[in-house]
């Protein structure tokens, strides 16, 4: 039997209706046919893994069951990207198999995501060679220790000590307060023996800022905590139960002089105090984190799409014509405009993040050269598009989760861990008001060069084109509405540099001018960051090699959100370009022109996402649409269902009912 002919007649239905190839979409969207071909193929290797499969699912096991499971399957993943790479002599193409597996966070995370690149971004050629071969075959297992119980985002105010002791040639690691210990770094829980701690450096008594420094905290036989190491895990979470994220102190625990990742700055055997060429350039595993973050909410966002579109063309309820039969609710115009933004913003989220990948690697490359011009437009647009891509995320998540109704809240709809998991993007890896504070500081100094006439760096180079056009007429055009977000963000940056300068004429100084202002400024990174993803996403579209049936659909959902987003901020562009209302009446008649253009469309579209069953792991969301039986089928493996009485019965239920009796 055909997997067609088991799905669910709804979803042949919306199928058979689709008028593109949604091969093409799924190969253009994960790069090549070749891409597509040898993920599918890495997929199919994990999952043929008997040992990977859940007895049950994970919501009946307990904190300490969950996580030790989740260790056990995160190492035999292991063992299979080692021997996918011994077979291929090469890593296993990009994929998201890991969520088939783990279904939340893997406590390997921090290993692969932070611990290696560190090392790899940080470490001098030596510290490398020692360390990265170890790392990578997983002879150590590291964490990124920064964040502290009193300190995340100011990161200079962090209060771990690394004192340098000359004689000895070592590093005194100390956590002299409560405030000062280390507090969410996955894996330091249970899982790992070594991390980069980030501390503050005191070489006779001065301090020099924070630096990176790897320590060894459980011996390698016993996991035991090395004497002086005081290590936990920080408990139950809104997600990441699996991460297993810990705290961690030090007294007096000493690491050897190598231990400090010396690649910016160095210290000296005899404590000399070597400055790097740029102090910020120990950030940079956070940046290149927060680039990846970008395409993380691509997928998130693709997943519950998937999940709330595939269940909208399964479930039936009310009529939209009395004389009809009940409708499918993704036939209601309020449930497209919920759920489609969801599939046009995962490919704005991919098409920024492929955008975000390139500027990266110029300006790493750049960095090699010793050239850093480019590394502040690098940062400032890394932590604007973070910051709005992850909040953006984490509200498509939960409205596709609202638009499934009451299966939507239940755990295996996935969508519950998926918001869980989604949402902590908005404050990891820098926290969100904090990252748009950042660009502003940048768009700020932007804008005075403007106003000095000097050439801006291309992604603020519109401030100068809306400088000269800000009396074009509006153009209800793509290419017109870009314009239009970016007239806003002109007109944003340009109001919150008068909010701070108006301050400052009235007496109070720059820092005290900034914070009040300060509610401007977020406004205005939000401004630029929508004027970038608009402007990206549409330029991807229009130069895509998409046949003319595939470019069509594309093309729909890339003006979708750029109508959506014009609707949804016509106060700012109605205040700060030269739309009119009559231009928002135009609009808000294409929008609902263009739901109404993809509904046909709307399942094949989550079709191209590609994401398994596995990897949706949703009663809701499976590509046979088998909803009803697959609820059902969740639901008798509850523990409580494995007995007809459960023994509340006897010692509590009986017991009250008879003495209501008396
Ligand atoms: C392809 C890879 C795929 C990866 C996929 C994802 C993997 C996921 C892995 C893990 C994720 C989950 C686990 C989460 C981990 C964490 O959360 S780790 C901890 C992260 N912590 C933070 O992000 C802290 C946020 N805070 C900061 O970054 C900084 O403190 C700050 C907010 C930037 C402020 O720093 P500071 O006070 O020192 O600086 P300022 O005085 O404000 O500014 C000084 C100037 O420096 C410039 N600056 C700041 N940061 C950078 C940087 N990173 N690069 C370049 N320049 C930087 C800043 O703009 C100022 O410049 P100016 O003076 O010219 O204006
Ligand atoms: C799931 C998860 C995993 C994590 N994993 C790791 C990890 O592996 N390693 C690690 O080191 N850390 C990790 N973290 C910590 C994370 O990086 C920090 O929580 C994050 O950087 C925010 O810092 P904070 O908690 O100090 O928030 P705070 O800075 O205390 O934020 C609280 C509020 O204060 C506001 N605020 C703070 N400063 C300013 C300012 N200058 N201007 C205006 N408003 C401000 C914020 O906007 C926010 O509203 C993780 C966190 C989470 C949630």
């Amino acid at each position: 039997m055909s997997t067609e002919t088991k799905c669910n007649p709804d979803l042949v239905r919306e199928r058979a209706k689709c008028t593109f190839d949604v091969n093409e979409l799924i190969n253009l969207f994960y790069g090549s046919e070749k891409a597509t071909k040898e993920r599918r193929h890495f997929e199919d290797a994990v999952l043929a893994v008997k040992e990977l499969k859940d007895a049950i699912p994970e919501e009946y096991l307990s904190h300490k069951e969950r996580y030790e499971n989740g260790v056990r399957k995160a190492t035999i993943l292991r063992d299979v990207y080692r021997d996918y790479k011994a077979k291929h002599n090469r890593d296993p193409p990009p994929n998201q198999i890991t969520k088939a597996v783990i279904k939340d966070i893997s406590p390997f995370l921090l290993h692969n995501g932070m611990f290696v690149p560190t090392i790899a971004g940080q470490g001098t050629p030596e510290q490398q060679a020692e360390w990265l071969p170890k790392a990578e075959s997983m002879q150590i297992i590291g964490t990124y220790a920064q964040t502290e119980l009193g300190h995340g985002s100011f990161i200079r105010g962090l209060e771990t000590i690394a004192t340098y002791d000359p004689k000895t040639e070592e590093f005194v690691l100390n956590n002299p307060t409560l405030t000062s210990f280390k507090w969410w770094p996955g894996g330091l829980g249970s899982t790992v023996n070594h991390c980069v701690v980030v501390a503050q450096l005191y070489i006779n008594g001065k301090s020099h800022g924070i630096h990176p420094f790897i320590a060894q905290i459980r011996d390698l036989d016993t996991h035991k905590p090395l004497p002086g190491v005081k290590v936990g895990e920080i408990g139950p979470k809104m997600g990441f139960q699996t991460a297993n994220n810990g705290f961690l102190g030090f007294d007096n625990f000493r690491i050897p002089r190598k231990n400090m990742l010396m690649k910016n700055a160095q210290v000296l055997k005899d404590g000399t105090f070597v400055k790097g060429i740029n102090e910020k350039l120990t950030y940079g595993t956070m940046v290149m984190v927060r680039v990846g973050i970008v395409g993380d909410c691509s997928f998130y966002a693709a997943l519950a799409a998937t999940i709330a579109v595939r269940y909208s063309a399964v479930r039936h309820q009310s009529h939209i014509k009395a004389s009809e039969p009940e409708a499918q609710i993704l036939d209601y115009l309020t449930q497209q405009h919920k759920l489609f933004i969801a599939v046009a913003s995962s490919h704005v989220y991919r098409n920024a993040y492929l955008w975000m990948e390139k500027m990266y690697t110029n300006v790493m490359k750049e960095l090699s050269q010793d050239k850093q011009d480019n590394l502040p437009e690098l940062h400032a647009t890394a932590c604007c598009l973070k910051a709005v891509c992850s909040r953006d995320a984490g509200s498509l998540v939960e409205e596709c989760r609202l638009a499934c109704g009451g299966h939507g809240y239940m755990a295996s709809s996935n969508l519950p861990l998926t918001y869980g998991v989604t949402i902590a993007a908005v404050t990891y890896e820098g926290e969100r008001t904090v990252l748009l504070l950042q660009t502003a500081r940048y768009l700020m100094k932007a804008w005075m060069a403007a106003l000095k006439g000097k050439v801006l760096s291309p992604s603020v180079s519109y401030l100068l084109n809306s400088l000269k056009e800000s009396k074009k007429p509006w153009q209800n055009t793509p290419e017109g509405i870009v314009k239009g977000f970016q007239h806003v963000s002109f007109g944003k940056v340009k109001a919150a540099y008068e909010t701070i300068q108006k301050y400052m004429k009235q007496g109070k100084d720059y820092e005290d001018a900034w914070n009040l202002a300060s509610v401007q400024l977020v406004k205005a990174s939000e401004a630029h960051s929508r004027a970038i993803l608009c402007e990206v996403s549409w330029e991807a579209v229009c130069s895509s090699s998409a046949s003319p049936n595939l470019s069509r659909v594309l093309q729909q959902l890339a003006q979708l959100y750029l109508t959506y987003w014009t609707l949804e901020t016509s106060g700012d562009l109605l205040l700060y370009s030269n739309i009119t209302k009559d231009d928002l009446i135009i609009l808000r008649d294409k929008y609902e022109e263009l739901l109404v253009a993809i509904r046909p469309n709307a399942v094949g579209l989550v079709d191209g996402f590609d994401l398994r069953d596995e990897i949706l792991n949703s009663t809701l969301g499976s590509y046979d649409g088998r909803v009803y039986e697959r609820l059902m089928e969740e639901a008798l493996k509850s523990p409580l269902n494995q007995e007809t009485v459960n023994s509340s019965f006897h010692k509590y239920l009986k017991p009250m009912m008879e003495k209501a009796k008396l």
